[in-house]
């Protein structure tokens, strides 16, 4: 599904903030990138988005097909007066999307009540949920999420996570989540991306659980 072959990248040409990561993702996989901060996460998934180009290497990705919902910070600013239904509406004429498209992603996060809400009246979990239905509109084989737990409280957290496990199981969507709470990535996830100053490297979940000589305790095993 993706392919990451001897990528480094420098923001600054004198140090490499990613160094020679050779990385295969396989597809329908649920992949949790994990690391310290600014060990080089978010910039990994830009390369992946293509936002930034390698200063060395290549990646090579199955599909065009991706959806993405960004860090809670790189996003809109929930202070504008727009409603969800229009912030729907404009990706999905960006993506030419049947109409229906909209009504079915934001049932898929239940928020169809929420339709004419204002983007700022929205709790952090709802908000994350739009941005999801958003991602989600173009039925991505691909789903990138940059710290999607941020300002959302547990019992949203926990819907969120399910609803993006639903979709990885269900539909085989390949999912990539950068994530900082490692139990967490450790019960969803199949895999764990450890980015690390040269040693970025893809484990399975039980791999991981026991490099950090833990009980599987984390973890539910994929069914
Ligand atoms: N636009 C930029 N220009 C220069 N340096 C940058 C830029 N963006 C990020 N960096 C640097 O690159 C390194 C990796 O940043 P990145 O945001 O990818 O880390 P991260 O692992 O996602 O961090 P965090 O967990 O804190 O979100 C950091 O040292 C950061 O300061």
């Amino acid at each position: 599904m993706i392919n990451i072959k001897n990528l480094s990248f420098s923001y600054n040409k004198k140090i490499n903030q990613l160094e020679n990561i050779n990385v295969t993702i396989p597809k329908g996989s649920y992949v949790s990138i994990v690391g310290s901060n600014g060990s080089g996460k978010t910039t990994l998934v830009k390369l992946i988005l293509k936002q930034l180009k390698p200063t060395s290497g290549d990646i090579e990705i199955e599909t065009k097909n991706i959806g993405y919902v960004p860090q809670r910070l790189d996003s809109f600013n929930s202070q504008f007066t727009i409603s969800v239904k229009e912030i729907l509406n404009c990706h999905l004429s960006t993506l030419k999307l049947p109409k229906e498209s909209l009504k079915k992603a934001l049932d898929e996060v239940n928020m169809s009540e929420k339709l004419n809400s204002l983007i700022g009246s929205l709790s952090g979990g709802q908000y994350q949920k739009v941005l999801i239905a958003r991602a989600f509109m173009g039925n991505p084989e691909l789903l990138i999420l940059d710290e999607m737990s941020t300002g959302v409280d547990s019992k949203a957290q926990k819907e969120i996570y399910s609803l993006i496990k639903k979709f990885n199981t269900e539909k085989n969507m390949t999912i990539l989540s950068v994530e900082h709470n490692i139990p967490i990535a450790l019960k969803y996830s199949t895999h764990i991306l450890e980015v690390s100053e040269g040693a970025t490297a893809l484990y399975t979940v039980e791999e991981y659980a026991d490099s950090l000589n833990n009980s599987t305790q984390y973890i539910r095993k994929v069914d």
